[in-house]
């Protein structure tokens, strides 16, 4: 039986800025369906890599594939059309956008340019989806508010919706936790769970919170100095002297 195609895989993959190494010689393979939450003290370039992987970043050295295909020397969007989409850390939201138009616009972006010539045609496709993905996300009855009156967790969720009504099959968040009360961190986490699980997204996640994080995760990665220190099971992650050493012990 032949072994299955990663999803992702990066080879010896890095990022120099005027010569000082931001990431360095990173290698992993991440298969369809894994859980990957990345960890690491502030500045050990989690979201360098990140970077690296939607393409924000040139590669400095080494090589990214998906699905088996080069794409290191993609551009984000034809990365994004491969099926890899990604949150930022910090909220990129229009205050005085609703939520629904959010949705709705990041579902004609991602039918391409041509299709606002077309978008009559297609009104009542996008109608359903951007629906379907309120629905998902939980926003349905915040369908008509403006994103800047949405509280901390509600607009992490609708940074998910924007990321999901695309329908990517990786997808990358970078701290979706960040700034969210406490109070709703557990639907937050729910909500990424069923994103994995239930639709079977494969997930790469920084986030700096274990106790999220090891409900969720089939692997830890962990990051240090730009390097990429242990990837393995959270049991094994946590048990090894080299990360509690240069990480675990200080940091949690
Ligand atoms: N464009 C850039 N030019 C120069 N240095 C950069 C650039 N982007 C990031 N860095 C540096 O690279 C290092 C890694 O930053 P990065 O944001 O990737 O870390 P991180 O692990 O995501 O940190 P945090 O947990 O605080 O978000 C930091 O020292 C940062 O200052």
């Amino acid at each position: 039986m032949s072994t299955p195609v990663p999803v992702l895989r990066l080879n010896g993959l890095g990022w120099s800025v005027r010569g000082v190494p931001i990431v360095e010689d990173v290698s992993f393979e991440v298969g369809e369906g894994e859980f990957v939450a990345f960890i690491g003290p502030n500045g050990a370039g989690k979201t360098s890599l990140f970077n690296l992987i939607s393409g924000i970043c040139p590669a400095s050295h080494g090589s990214l594939e998906l699905d088996g295909a080069d794409v290191t020397a993609e551009p984000v969007h034809a990365r994004a059309r491969r099926g890899l989409g990604r949150t930022f850390q910090t909220s990129s939201l229009w205050a005085g956008l609703t939520v629904a138009d959010h949705v709705r616009l990041a579902a004609q972006a991602a039918a391409g340019p041509r299709a606002s010539y077309r978008i009559w045609r297609r009104a009542e496709r996008y109608a359903k989806a951007v629906a379907e993905t309120l629905e998902r996300t939980e926003l349905a009855d915040r369908a008509e508010a403006l994103a800047g009156s949405l509280s901390h967790g509600e607009k992490r969720k609708l940074e998910l919706a924007v990321l999901l009504v695309s329908d990517p099959r990786l997808i990358l968040l970078d701290e979706p936790m960040a700034g969210v009360s406490a109070e709703e961190v557990p639907a937050l986490v729910e909500l990424i769970r069923s994103v994995h699980k239930e639709q079977g997204r494969t997930v790469l996640m920084v986030e700096h919170h274990m106790d999220v994080l090891l409900g969720l995760a089939d692997r830890l990665a962990v990051m240090h100095h730009g390097t990429l220190l242990a990837l393995d099971t959270p049991a094994a992650v946590m048990a090894d002297e080299t990360v509690q050493q240069a990480y675990l012990g200080e940091a949690l």
